[in-house]
């Protein structure tokens, strides 16, 4: 009797044992398909630790859309503006950005140096920096180019760069920020001898070539009465994007007393936004201002 009810349970446990094992298979196998191995193909793109990881975008033959979508020369502040919501889109939507710079038809994007979103995969940081840019960029036109349509879809494409230091990362946005500076110089002489004085583009690039930038000032100054310095800030320096905290006034419904009812109260929040400045980021000013920007911990 003993004998044979031991023979079950060893039978039982046995097969008990089988029918585990073969799901413990089954699952293995549908965690990790014969296929799988094409993983190992993928490249390994993580950022160096600790570097400040950049992602710049620039638009896509935007000589052309500018051209055809009636941009004013040499700056058109509704495109400007436009590229600086969008930039600001970007900062809201993704995380650990600290500071942007746009001029132009680019903008840079600087992620803290400890951020860790994706596993600092550099296609991450990449790819959703530039399809949220250009996404915004479509969503947004209308509010900057009330009457001029959007005639085709335009495209951008991105980089990334790591910086090893503060003094590169620095270094990096005022390359950008003088390149602005060179340009913007360069095309307000350009299109003031095309507009104002009748020139062909030809022959106001041969009027320009080799000259200085006093020259160029001297050539405004004396020739359209423009004093460089003059020009927005928005033209010369171009967009620096930082964090500051932003009161917000709205007026609200709240629940009052019965005697007060159907009151409106101004409701005024505090809130942390991409703020746009016009200033310049080479000298040491603004970085002694903004100490937070390149705060170890950020
Ligand atoms: N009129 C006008 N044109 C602008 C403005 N901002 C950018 N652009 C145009 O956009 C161009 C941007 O230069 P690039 O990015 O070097 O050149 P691109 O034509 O976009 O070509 P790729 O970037 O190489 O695809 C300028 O040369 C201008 O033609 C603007 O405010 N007004
Ligand atoms: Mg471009
Ligand atoms: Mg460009």
């Amino acid at each position: 009797m003993w004998a044979a009810s031991n023979v079950k349970v060893g039978d039982c446990l046995a097969a008990a044992s089988v029918t585990l094992r073969r799901y413990l298979k089954l699952g293995a196998i549908m965690a990790k398909s014969k296929f799988e191995y094409v993983r190992d193909f993928e490249a390994d793109d993580t950022c160096l630790a600790h570097c400040w990881v950049v992602v710049r975008l620039d638009g896509r033959n935007f000589h052309r859309f500018a051209e055809k979508h009636h941009f004013a020369k040499p700056n058109d502040s509704r495109a400007l503006h436009l590229m600086t919501k969008c930039a600001q889109t970007v900062m809201e939507e993704l995380e650990d950005i600290v500071i942007a710079y746009g001029q132009s038809d680019e903008y840079s994007f600087v992620f803290k140096r400890k951020s860790n979103w994706f596993k600092r995969r550099a296609s991450k940081f990449m790819t959703h920096v530039v399809s949220q840019f250009a996404s915004s960029f479509v969503f947004y036109w209308r509010s900057y180019f009330e009457d001029q349509p959007l005639l085709y879809p335009p495209g951008f494409d991105g980089r990334v760069v790591v910086y090893p230091s503060n003094q590169t990362l620095k270094d990096y946005l005022s390359w950008r920020q003088a390149d602005c500076h060179i340009n913007n110089l360069y095309n307000t002489v350009f299109w003031a001898l095309v507009q104002q004085s009748g020139l062909t583009p030809v022959q106001a690039q041969a009027r320009l070539q080799g000259t200085l930038a006093a020259d160029k000032n001297e050539i405004l100054f004396s020739e359209f009465n423009i004093n460089y310095n003059n020009e927005p800030m928005m033209f010369r320096k171009g967009t620096v994007l930082i964090w500051q905290k932003v009161d917000e006034v709205t007026t609200k419904e709240v629940k009052l007393p019965a005697e007060m009812e159907g009151m409106k109260m101004v409701v005024t929040r505090t809130r942390t936004k991409p703020v746009p400045l016009h200033c310049d980021i080479i000298g040491d000013a603004f970085w002694k201002e903004h100490p937070e920007i390149l705060d170890e911990d950020s």
